[in-house]
């Protein structure tokens, strides 16, 4: 399916449950769901290579991936990962991520386009999983 374009977020849930199951701490997190609550998120896609720009009023992350190859990228709490995407549907991108050093929760994100085009992105952390819907601007 086709990922590109500009996408703003429509609903957010356990986004501070899954910084606090990194264990990321109270100032930090109260930072964070600010952030995060009005990201702005472009996406160009071309075949199965995808760059996915997610910007902040505190940090912007610009992630470029083809899907089947492993990648260098950080965990939502800024640790350095490899991380592994492949197509779990057709319309569906799952992504287990390996921590380059240290130890911590097992960490993935999957990106999926509904039939109504809408873009869910969901994060974990071991058992608490964060779901974001996004839409096109
Ligand atoms: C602003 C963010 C901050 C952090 C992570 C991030 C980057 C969270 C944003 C995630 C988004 C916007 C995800 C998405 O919707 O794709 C830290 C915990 C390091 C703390 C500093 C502020």
């Amino acid at each position: 399916p086709d990922f590109a374009g500009t996408w703003k977020m429509k609903s957010s849930e356990n986004f501070e449950e899954l910084l606090s199951a990194l264990g990321v701490g109270f100032m930090l997190r109260k930072i964070a769901v600010t952030a995060a609550s009005k990201p702005s998120v472009q996406i160009t896609q071309d075949g199965e290579t995808l760059t996915i720009r997610t910007s902040t009023s505190v940090r912007t992350t610009n992630i470029s991936f083809t899907v089947g190859q492993p990648f260098s990228e950080t965990t939502v709490d800024g640790r350095p990962c490899t991380s592994h995407p492949c197509w779990e549907t057709e319309s569906k991108i799952s992504c287990e991520q390996i921590l380059q050093k240290g130890e911590g929760p097992k960490t993935a994100w999957t990106r999926e386009i509904t039939n109504d085009g809408e873009l869910i992105l969901t994060m974990s952390a071991g058992d608490v999983v964060c779901t974001r819907v996004y839409l096109r601007e």
